[in-house]
């Protein structure tokens, strides 16, 4: 795969560092409590309620930016309640997930593989990409399957900016293998115009975090807008088989998804009621000293939010991106029996300020001092993406 030219030599040396980061942060991670630990003790994912954000009066919406606030200087992942995204849309997405992964045959899904597309557009199995892999666990194949779009003007129906829009090395989105795939309409005719709804909808609710982010940090409450009037938005479907019974009899877990943070400024995630999604807590005395996997809450209705790495680097690792992954578990009856996982499937969005916009430091009185070399945030996740593969 070409790489890209100038000032790649040091992302791709930030690239490396951070694999490092992410083993050492990994090191001696535990998955279960120590004995007498009451769980309820341990650190969890907060439920943040939306609705007094999307209220006229300021006071309201900065004590919704204050809770947010304190969720990305800790864990850096929050639950969202009233995020003004209607049931039809995540309705619709989820059942077109399920269509999309058990409806096209092989041969369909391999016409639109990531590896034809240079920008990771279109769908891959568990083994077209591993996200940590420079990792000391023996190789394992996630089992995952996935289906990734990106931006485009035509999805995001409220800009005036919207065809200023640049992929993610800079260029418009032109050739076949540079843009979004999509089925084939006459085999899932409903596929893009319910994809289209749920992303215009979630694209607005990333704009209005984006506020609340910007109140959270001391900011003026636009302070972001300018700077996503074309944004990076990839989102993805994705699918975690059951696991039978058989399959699990001798294991603890099976991944579904490597550990990983995400590249982006943040993720919006929408799942089934499904467990698997893990995220990594930092070492504590209650835990031994040791870094533990918790189970992200299932709070049906909800979405899931987590900062990625780009707004981490540019908040000069105030806001927090941290380590999480999916497996799945076995499921122990009273009797002793194994039952084995039951299907999940999710719809992350990754949201990222216009990949072409140039970068400049927070002001001091937000983050301090930058200490990451400025960089636009599409050659950043390129330079992510690429190690993926
Ligand atoms: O499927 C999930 O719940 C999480 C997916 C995820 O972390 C990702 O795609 O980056
Ligand atoms: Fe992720």
């Amino acid at each position: 795969m070409p790489h890209s030219t100038t000032g790649s030599i040091s992302i791709r040396d930030e690239v490396k560092a951070n694999q490092e980061v992410l083993r050492s942060r990994l090191a001696g991670a535990i998955s279960e409590p120590p004995s007498g630990i009451d769980v309820d003790s341990l650190p969890s994912v907060p439920l943040i309620d939306l609705a007094s954000s999307f209220s006229a009066s300021a006071v309201d919406r900065q004590k919704v930016a204050a809770q947010i606030r304190e969720a990305c200087t800790t864990s850096g992942f929050f639950q969202i309640s009233n995020h003004g995204i209607d049931d039809a849309a995540i309705d619709g997405i989820l059942e077109q997930a399920e269509k999309f992964f058990h409806e096209l045959t092989p041969a369909q899904k391999d016409a639109l593989n990531i590896r034809h597309n240079q920008l990771f557009r279109g769908y891959e199995s568990g083994s077209d990409t591993y996200v940590n892999p420079d990792d000391n666990t023996p190789a394992e194949v996630e089992t995952k399957e996935g289906f990734n779009w990106g931006y485009e003007p035509t999805l995001d129906p409220t800009s005036s900016h919207s065809d200023e829009y640049v992929e993610l090395d800079g260029q418009p989105p032109s050739a076949p293998d540079r843009c979004n795939v999509w089925p084939d309409a006459s085999v899932l005719p409903d596929f893009k115009p319910t994809i289209a709804t749920y992303y215009a909808q979630v694209l607005q609710l990333a704009r209005h975090l984006f506020r609340l982010f910007a109140l959270s940090l001391d900011l003026e409450e636009t302070y972001f807008d300018s700077l996503t009037t074309h944004p990076g938005g990839i989102g993805r479907l994705l699918y975690y088989p059951p696991q039978s019974a058989e399959q699990m009899k001798h294991r603890a877990q099976k991944l579904g998804l490597g550990a990983h943070t995400d590249y982006e400024c943040f993720t919006l995630l929408l799942s089934t009621s499904h467990p698997g999604l893990e995220i990594l807590f930092p070492p504590s005395e209650l835990t031994g000293n040791k870094p533990i996997w918790r189970p992200c809450p299932i709070r049906p209705g909800t979405l899931t939010v987590n900062i990625a790495d780009f707004l981490m680097r540019w908040t000069n690792n105030v806001y927090k991106s941290t380590i999480h992954r999916v497996v799945s578990r076995p499921i122990k009856a009273d009797d002793g029996t194994i039952r084995g996982s039951e299907a999940r499937y999710s719809v992350p969005f990754f949201f990222s300020i216009n990949y072409d916009a140039d970068v400049q430091p927070l002001p001091e009185h937000a983050v301090g001092i930058g200490k990451f070399q400025n960089m636009k945030a599409g050659q950043y996740v390129l330079e992510r993406l690429r190690a993926t593969v």
